[in-house]
């Protein structure tokens, strides 16, 4: 690493992972094992999208709730010319994107250019990821959506209704150094998920949405200060769902996603993931009429406020749904929730009391040592909520 690179990446260490001392984020060793960023299981269905029309895929695939990877997808993308290392150190050279949170929910910057030298040049156990949802909203970051377009099994978007400035955050442009990854977790709202890899090769471990959360995630005792990273759970929970003692009816799909692939995830899923090397990807969340009446649930209990807007919205735009939501009941059980603190199952307040206001909103996207929050604007309610869910 360059001395102005080092001199940068020790203060975003040290913001973004506080708890870490600076010696410790090698102390594992993990660079030098080659075995956790290997995989040679192929679990996970692939299909191939020139013999699957939209309607298929949603009834083969989105509806039973199927994991599957879904290769020539996007193979018109302008991403797969514009998103080499080299053009984007030289396009976003001096930009600053996101590669954590510090103690207060505040994000955490990094120039391109020193993540990059960074991503390439270091020993960490788990090493910082960039993991940007707000390129949206910035004049210069914004060229990154002329890049790419939801593909056409996902265009259904109903978070869409409420308006860009209301809606969760739902889109996340990453580069993941190789070692760095997504600790265990289900995503937020109860919202499906595609993932599209433009470079480098993802291990991904996928777990169905009954799978005890006690059996899946690492504790302070397996790890005191890394018990989030996407690493932690392959070198400690992984080997467990590797004997014939882990419990059948909870199978682990592994799987290998590679350059041009995108994997679909359905609301619920728990899963972890690892970059076996320099990736890049772009990744989004969504709700459509078919995950909707459990969306509708989730966004009821701790999105009350947004919960309003939606509804009517919903009433113009998508009467038949609207008229759904007075079928649902949305004090039965979703199954797990998406957070990830093992001791909350508590529910909000906002489960209760129609005039909360949708800060006590639980519903976050925490994932190793980067937190990708469903809250927009205020970052810090975030942590605050997570602070108070522990107590
Ligand atoms: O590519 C990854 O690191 C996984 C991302 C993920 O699961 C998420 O954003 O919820
Ligand atoms: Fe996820």
């Amino acid at each position: 690493m360059n001395s102005r690179t080092l001199k940068r990446i020790s203060s975003v260490r040290l913001k973004a992972r506080s708890e870490l001392k600076p010696e410790e984020w090698e102390q594992h060793h993990y660079y030098y094992d080659q075995n956790v960023v290997s995989c040679f299981k192929n679990q996970i269905e692939r299909i191939d999208a020139r013999n699957i029309t939209r309607e298929e895929f949603i009834e083969k695939y989105e509806r039973p709730a199927k994991p599957v990877i879904i290769q020539h997808l996007i193979d018109d993308w302008p991403a797969f010319e514009k998103w080499t290392v080299e053009k984007l150190g030289r396009k976003y050279r001096n930009q600053r994107f996101k590669v954590g949170e510090d103690d207060d929910g505040k994000s955490v910057k990094l120039k391109m250019k020193y993540f990059l030298d960074y991503a390439s040049n270091n020993h960490d156990d788990s090493p910082l990821y960039l993991f940007e949802s707000s390129f949206g909203e910035h004049p210069k970051k914004k060229r990154l959506i002329d890049d790419y377009d939801v593909p056409e099994y996902f265009t259904e978007d109903l978070f869409q209704l409420v308006g860009e400035h209301r809606r969760p955050p739902y889109r996340w442009w990453c580069i993941g150094p190789q070692r760095s990854g997504t600790g265990i977790h289900i995503d937020p709202l109860g919202t499906s998920a595609w993932n599209a890899l433009i470079s480098g090769h993802k291990r991904w471990c996928i777990f169905p949405p009954s799978t005890p959360r006690e059996l899946l995630k690492p504790t302070s005792s397996d790890s005191p200060k890394n018990k989030d990273e996407g690493i932690t759970w392959f070198k400690v929970i992984y080997p467990r769902t590797q004997l014939s003692s882990w419990p059948k009816q909870y199978p682990c799909l592994e799987a290998v996603q590679y350059p041009g692939e995108v994997i679909f995830v359905p609301g619920g899923y728990w899963h972890v993931v690892l970059n076996m090397d320099l990736t890049v990807a772009v990744t989004q969340n969504f709700c459509s009429s078919v995950n909707f009446p459990t969306v509708w649930t989730r966004v009821v209990r701790s999105r009350p406020k947004m919960s309003k807007k939606f509804l009517e919205r919903l009433k113009r735009r998508r009467p038949d749904l609207a008229r759904l939501t007075e079928k649902i009941d949305v004090n039965g059980d979703t199954g797990p929730r998406s957070d990830t603190s093992s001791s909350s199952s508590s529910s909000s307040s906002a489960d209760s009391s129609p005039d909360s206001t949708d800060e006590s909103d639980t519903e976050s996207k925490p994932t190793g040592n980067h937190q990708r929050s469903f809250e927009k604007g205020d970052e810090s309610v975030v942590k605050k909520i997570r602070v108070s869910e522990q107590q």
